[in-house]
């Protein structure tokens, strides 16, 4: 994203690790591919704060909090803040007593929530839409969305991101477009453990299709509108997390559908499962809510309690679906 927008204007990247920052100074390569020029990497998040108006905050959900907590001092009124993380904070609750404890709406933020808890800024936005880092690393095309309720944050958003590589949507649905790439995260684990158990495309269709309901009851339940759920940032992160050996959550899907249990894949994949994590909140948070979310059950038994994947599958193919299309 550094270099995508650095195409545009000048952009200081912030590392909370010293010794990478050293060596991005020098050698000016990161996961293969040159740093723009008008990208300084640093490591002094005053200065980043000082010198940049629009802030880009992109760290996996469970530290999303305590990295505002460091920056918030610096922070003013006049800074935008538009975040690109895909997951859910949690308060009040261990991540590993939720299943013991339940959990329940209100413990519940998303990372727009939590910038405003956390600082004095008001103009926050989210980035989102289908942007498989790899993919943008070789320079693909794509597109992404911007949603605020704020148009100057949306202008501005466009004004830096927007380039030949990359279009930009804009959305007022800021909760809708949040959730619905929080919750994409889960039907691509679940997508991935289909196609690594042997599955075919038929029932991966039908896992992707009505994940995306269940994805849309979440939504209500949480106080959304439909309608992001059916742009880029729902269907279009959907098909593209869902389907690629690109994405992390499929990735990680795919070894356990394999066989690999869920310690195992944790303990030797080095990159972020954001749609692991999700699941466990939103099982727990359907129960709270009386929501009927069975493929949100049966991924949580098969990921958490080493349910069998066939006999989930039977659960499905029989589930006394009523209609196909409910929510329209
Ligand atoms: N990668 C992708 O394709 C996409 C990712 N996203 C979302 O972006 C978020 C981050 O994902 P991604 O960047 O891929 O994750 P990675 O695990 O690749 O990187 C996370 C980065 O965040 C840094 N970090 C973690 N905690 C802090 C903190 N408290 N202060 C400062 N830096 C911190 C880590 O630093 P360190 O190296 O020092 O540990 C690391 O550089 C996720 O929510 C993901 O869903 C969204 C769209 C696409
Ligand atoms: O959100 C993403 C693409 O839009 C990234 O997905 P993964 O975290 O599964 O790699």
């Amino acid at each position: 994203m550094a270099n995508l927008i650095a195409q545009n204007t000048d952009v200081l990247v912030y590392s909370r690790n010293p010794a990478l920052v050293e060596q991005l100074a020098k050698d000016r390569y990161r996961f293969g591919v040159k740093l723009h020029d008008r990208v300084r990497v640093i490591n002094d998040l005053e200065r980043v704060a000082g010198e940049c108006q629009l802030i880009f905050p992109i760290v996996p959900s469970n530290n999303f909090r305590s990295m505002m907590r460091s920056v918030t001092k610096y922070l003013e009124p006049a800074h935008v803040l538009i975040h690109g993380t895909k997951g859910l904070d949690v308060t009040g609750i261990h991540l590993d007593d939720i299943p013991k404890k339940g959990i329940s709406r209100r413990q519940l933020h998303t990372m727009t929530d939590v910038i405003k808890e956390e600082s004095v800024v008001v103009r926050v936005g989210a980035l989102t839409g289908p942007n498989l880092a790899q993919e943008l690393l070789e320079g693909q095309p794509s597109a992404s969305v911007v949603a605020s309720k704020f148009d100057e944050v949306i202008a501005r958003a466009q004004l830096v991101l927007a380039s030949p590589q990359l279009h930009v949507f804009e959305t007022y649905d800021l909760l809708g477009a949040e959730l619905a790439g929080v919750l994409k995260n889960v039907i691509a684990l679940g997508s991935g453990i289909l196609e690594g158990h042997g599955l075919g495309k038929n029932i991966q269709a039908m896992l992707i299709t009505r994940g995306l309901h269940e994805m849309v009851y979440f939504g209500r339940a949480l106080g959304s509108e439909n309608r992001a759920f059916f742009g880029t940032a729902g269907i279009g992160d959907l098909i593209a997390t869902a389907t690629s050996q690109k994405s992390r959550n499929y990735t990680f899907g795919h070894r356990l559908g394999k066989g690999e249990k869920l310690a195992e894949v944790a303990a030797t994949s080095q990159e972020l499962a954001e749609g692991v994590r999700t699941l466990m909140i939103t099982r727990h948070l359907a129960r709270n809510l009386r929501l009927r979310v069975p493929i949100t059950e049966m991924l949580y038994r098969i990921v958490f309690e080493d349910f069998p994947v066939d006999e989930a599958m039977n659960y499905l193919i029989t589930y006394p679906y009523e209609v196909d299309v409910d929510f329209l």
